[in-house]
């Protein structure tokens, strides 16, 4: 099943790159000298042992801290630099799915994606729910979802937030069989349109991409 409601904006050129970059955690050096480049259409995969760093290198790559030393840049410029025209191109999704317990599960959605910069209107927000498996639960207050369903409403987002970047930390932990496929087909499709993906996971996912990136931390 394809899902048309996304366009995402010409990225020909646009590419994502960590260099030199060392992490620090406590008084725990986690990893350095990790380097990659990652042009459109690519897939990088982070795996590692647990505490290995994966979630701390995708924070960074969020700017949401700062790498003890190297730089990561978008399309050769620091991301320190260009500020929002790298947030607005990017779409990070932690490994606790983000949403808001009170608030029922197209709130969610719609709040997450405004304050993404996406506003969507309810029949769009109920278009993307029903693609996700979520049909007659956009109503339910979050707290009462199952794990798999909250995941769901998460990732919910990546269908209307038109980013060329999804950062995507275990967006497959508590899915089904019929939603890891779902969000296969569904990242399988962005990269087809020249979209980039970062993503840890510890399952065995084939995803198929332009290229494909294992970085392995120790
Ligand atoms: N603010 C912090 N202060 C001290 N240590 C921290 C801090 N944040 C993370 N750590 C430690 O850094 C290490 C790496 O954590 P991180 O979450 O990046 O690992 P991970 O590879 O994503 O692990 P997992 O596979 O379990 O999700 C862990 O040992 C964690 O406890």
């Amino acid at each position: 099943m394809r899902y048309n409601q996304r366009s995402i904006p010409s990225i020909d050129k646009i590419m994502l790159q960590g260099i030199n970059l060392a992490c620090v955690r406590g008084d725990r050096e986690l990893f350095r000298d990790v380097n990659f480049s990652l042009e459109a259409g690519g897939l990088m995969q982070v795996r590692g042992p647990n505490g290995s760093g994966k979630t701390s290198l995708l924070r960074m790559l969020c700017g949401l801290s700062n790498p003890a030393a190297g730089e990561i840049r978008w399309n050769g410029a620091s991301i320190r630099a260009l500020d929002g025209e790298y947030y607005g191109a990017m779409t990070y999704i932690g490994h606790l799915s983000g949403t808001k317990d009170d608030l029922t599960v197209i709130e969610n959605l719609r709040i997450s994606s405004a304050l993404a910069g996406f506003d969507i209107g309810i029949d769009q927000a109920k278009e993307a729910l029903g693609y996700i498996g979520l049909q007659g639960r956009e109503g339910l207050p979050v707290k009462v979802l199952s794990q798999g369903q909250r995941r769901r409403v998460a990732l919910a987002r990546l269908l209307v937030c038109k980013t060329s970047l999804w950062i995507l930390d275990e967006p497959l932990v508590a899915l089904d069989v019929a939603a890891v496929k779902l969000i296969q087909e569904l990242l399988e499709q962005h990269l087809r349109e020249g979209g980039m993906v970062v993503m840890t996971t510890h399952q065995e996912i084939d995803i198929t991409a332009i290229s494909t990136t294992q970085l392995h931390l120790a």
